[in-house]
């Protein structure tokens, strides 16, 4: 089993627990009374090069990166220090995350959410709305082409937005067939879990230059998010770089201050 696969098997396995707790039904009910979703488009829209700022423990590639123990305090900080977006991992088993975190965060800060999971049915899709969501990762390579047409229209009619994460091509192809209006180009390989930089500006140039373009992963710091402006990113999507930090808010303070600098490359529409 490849590493997708069997953190996917893990997901689905939860999910049938968390299903027989809370019926679909009374779910999509409760979900349709949460506050509506926040505009995620225009927060991506804004001329700055923009930050995503993740809630990240551990992951499979690195392991613990961070403790968290107050994940409301560290999404504080980093509404504080001008994310645009803010992601938060609700996988358990191999990145630590849970919904209880994405409740936490969204108790404490007004900019959109992310729920970054593995999303395989339309059950997380609504319960992503249901803990406050406005924006939810769908994973090209973890989704047959019917599955995530019918994830990205449910995301959609919920007034959500997709981000729609392509590793190649081919994936890339997928997303633009199904209508995806923002791309998040992760440069972590799923298979090998390396990460190649490159895979950025191999793929962002054949994209239209209307579709909103997010740099995922390896950001170290400004010199990256630079790097990946100059090669089209609307944002970047930034997990260890921040969490593994010893001042968190500090290490965004400084991509947030490259990203709107005068000299940073921004996407030309
Ligand atoms: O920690 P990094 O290298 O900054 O990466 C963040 C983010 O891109 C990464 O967490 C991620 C990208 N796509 C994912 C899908 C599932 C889980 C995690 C991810």
């Amino acid at each position: 089993m490849s590493v997708l696969e069997d953190i996917v098997a893990g997901v689905r396995a939860d999910l049938t627990e968390r299903e027989a707790e809370l019926p679909f039904d009374e779910l999509k009910r409760r979900a349709a009374e949460v506050a509506p979703p926040r505009d995620v488009m225009a927060a991506l829209h804004d001329p700055a090069i923009g930050v995503i700022a993740e809630v990240k423990r551990r992951s499979p590639s690195k392991g613990d990166l961070a403790q968290i123990t107050d994940p409301a305090a560290l999404a504080k900080d980093y509404e504080e220090a001008g994310a645009k977006v803010i992601s938060v991992l609700t996988e358990q088993r191999r990145f630590g995350g849970s919904l209880a975190d994405l409740d936490a965060v969204r108790a404490a800060v007004d900019v959109p959410l992310l729920r970054k999971d593995f999303i395989v049915s339309p059950y997380q899709v609504h319960e992503a709305r249901l803990h406050g969501a406005d924006m939810v990762l769908l994973i090209v390579a973890a989704l047959e082409q019917n599955a995530l047409a019918a994830l990205l229209d449910r995301v959609e009619s919920l007034g959500m937005t997709a981000l729609v994460e392509v590793h190649n091509a081919e994936e890339a192809d997928r997303a633009l067939e199904v209508g995806a209006s923002v791309i998040g180009i992760n440069a972590r390989n799923l298979h090998t879990l390396e990460v190649d930089r490159d895979v950025f500006s191999r793929l962002a140039p054949g994209l239209p230059m209307e579709v909103i373009k997010i740099a995922e992963s390896g950001v170290r710091g400004p010199g990256d998010l630079m790097a990946y402006a100059g090669h089209g990113a609307d944002a970047v999507l930034v997990g260890e770089g921040l969490v593994a930090s010893e001042d968190p808010k500090g290490a965004l303070v400084k991509l947030v201050t490259a990203g709107s600098h005068p000299a940073c490359p921004r996407p030309s529409r």
